[in-house]
């Protein structure tokens, strides 16, 4: 075998060689050689095309072979006849690949591509080879070569291509393609209908027949809340909240509230009405002001500085009373000393802190000769032993009833929760020390201004037939300054008329 084997590689080198030396030889001296296309016997022509890549030449070189013994013979008779004067246009050329171009080339590889097959298909005739005969047919128009010439080629891969599927396995590829093509709609069929119809998980609760406390807890929830439907349809009670909306505010409140522009506002609204919301408390800066600075407070009283004076923990400690005082009370961290700041706009005076229970005792800021600023401590919920808030709330107690020169309490209201027990406390005790106070609702900026109205109605209507409650109740926010204007005018004529 590997005799047999290496005696086709020596034939298949030869062939090469002489192949060569041949087109060599022709480009060198340009001469005819006729008859060499007898050197190069069928059989190892066949073996070349079977071989690959020579095929291509190999087509070319039969091409060429056969067009040029009619050329050959055309130039002996025109040497012999003395009217040979080289190549013409009509003639072959000389190179292999400039061969394939020509017409006559053409109508060889057609013939070739037939053994071609008779080659690639193992020795078997193929008949399939109309392709290639009906494209060399086409080449003798002129037109298109190249386009041709392609077409003939992949006619040839194509014929090649379907005789070595042929004998791979035709039935079975085509059943197989069929079988996928089957499954394949299937699967389209199905996977279009849960796209039109999107699948819902349903939620299974799975209870424990053993567990009686899932059924107890529900039977408990169903009980109760019958039971406080038919408590409600019976008394024809509404929750607070239900209450609260029901508030109708009076036109004036109403027109306070969008006066001052009170409650939650969009920041591009104030922008939109001139505040330049850069600044702190905007709202209480004069609007389309170009000024960075904060414009100069109207009331003259306000301009004082605020200057710290005492600090009282026990009512023996408290000043004498020598001018007037204003006093700030409320629960913790409702904003006392915070509207003390923002009243003076002088800021961190008054130390602030969103823990309730910072300010611990009485605190008396002097605002300019004629008037004390007092912030007391707060009471209800705070950061400090029971017995400490229970003696801050005697001092507070103490201070609000027996003061003489008290000339206004502001009771600070936190907007969003309304009044407590403790606020209702306090405001008992000044009833009947007839300390004169004032309803001020604080941090308005955090609700909405249509509830700042209606708590404002409603501490109104609660307290009307209080005679020590002045009114109108006031409505602040220390963050936004809304509001902080019309507090200061009322705090100012206090100031301005009272004397002890
Ligand atoms: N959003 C908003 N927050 C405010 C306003 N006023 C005060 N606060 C905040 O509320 C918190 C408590 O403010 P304080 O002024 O310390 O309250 P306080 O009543 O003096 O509290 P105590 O001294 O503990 O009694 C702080 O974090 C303030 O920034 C307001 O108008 N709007
Ligand atoms: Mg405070």
């Amino acid at each position: 075998m590997s005799i047999t084997l290496n005696k086709k590689l020596h034939g298949e080198n030869v062939v090469k060689k002489r192949v060569k030396s041949r087109v060599r030889s022709k480009k060198d001296s340009g001469t005819d050689q006729e008859g060499s296309e007898s050197e190069v016997s069928v059989k190892e022509k066949f073996e070349l095309v079977a071989s690959g890549r020579k095929r291509k030449r190999i087509y070319a070189e039969e091409g060429v072979s056969e067009t040029r013994k009619l050329a050959s013979k055309k130039r002996h008779t025109q040497v012999k006849s003395g009217s040979f004067k080289g190549r013409k246009n009509n003639d072959p050329p000389r190179s292999i690949w400039i061969a394939t171009r020509s017409e006559d080339g053409y109508k060889e590889t057609g013939s070739l591509s037939r053994k071609v097959k008779h080659a690639a298909g193992s020795g078997e005739p193929v008949s399939g080879s109309s392709k290639s005969k009906k494209a060399s047919r086409l080449d003798y128009d002129g037109n298109g070569l190249l386009k041709k010439q392609t077409k003939s080629k992949s006619s040839l891969s194509k014929s090649v291509d379907e005789d070595q599927s042929k004998y791979v396995d035709t039935s079975s590829s085509s059943s197989a393609k069929k079988s996928i093509r089957k499954k394949k709609g299937i699967a389209h069929s199905n996977s279009e209908v849960p796209d039109d119809q999107p699948k819902k998980k349903k939620r299974v609760i799975r209870l424990d027949p053993y567990d009686t406390s899932n059924k107890r807890l529900d039977d408990g929830i169903t009980e109760s809340t019958k039971q406080k439907k038919k408590e409600v349809e019976e008394d024809g009670k509404f929750s607070k909240n239900a209450q609260f909306r029901a508030i109708q505010p009076s036109p004036s409140i109403l027109s306070f509230v969008e006066d001052n522009l009170l409650g939650r506002r969009r920041l591009i609204e104030l922008k939109r009405k001139g505040y330049n919301i850069e600044l702190s408390a905007p709202l209480d800066n004069v609007p389309f002001s170009t000024s960075p600075e904060r414009e100069r407070i109207e009331e003259n009283i306000f301009r004082n500085k605020l200057e710290f004076f005492a600090a009282a923990k026990l009512s023996s400690s408290i000043p004498a009373p020598d001018i007037p005082e204003i006093a700030f009370a409320g629960r913790s961290n409702v904003g006392k000393s915070s509207l003390l700041n923002s009243l003076t706009r002088q800021w961190g005076v008054a130390r602030t802190s969103d823990k309730p229970g910072l300010t611990q005792t009485i605190n008396f800021f002097k605002l300019g000769p004629k008037l004390y600023l007092v912030d007391l401590p707060g009471y209800g919920f705070a950061y400090a032993k029971e017995e400490v808030k229970d003696a801050w709330e005697e001092l507070v107690m103490e201070y609000v009833s027996t003061r003489v020169g008290l000339k206004r309490v502001c009771l600070l209201i936190d907007t969003k929760w309304g009044m407590k027990p403790r606020d209702n406390e306090l405001i008992h005790l000044m009833e009947r020390s007839q300390t004169k106070y004032q309803i001020v609702l604080t941090k308005t900026d955090l609700v909405f201004p249509i509830d700042v109205a209606r708590r404002a109605m409603q501490i109104e209507e609660s307290l009307k037939a209080n005679k020590s409650m002045v009114q109108p109740v006031m409505m602040v926010s220390s963050k936004s300054g809304a509001g902080i204007r019309s507090l200061r005018t009322v705090l100012s004529k206090i100031a301005r008329f009272a004397k002890i």
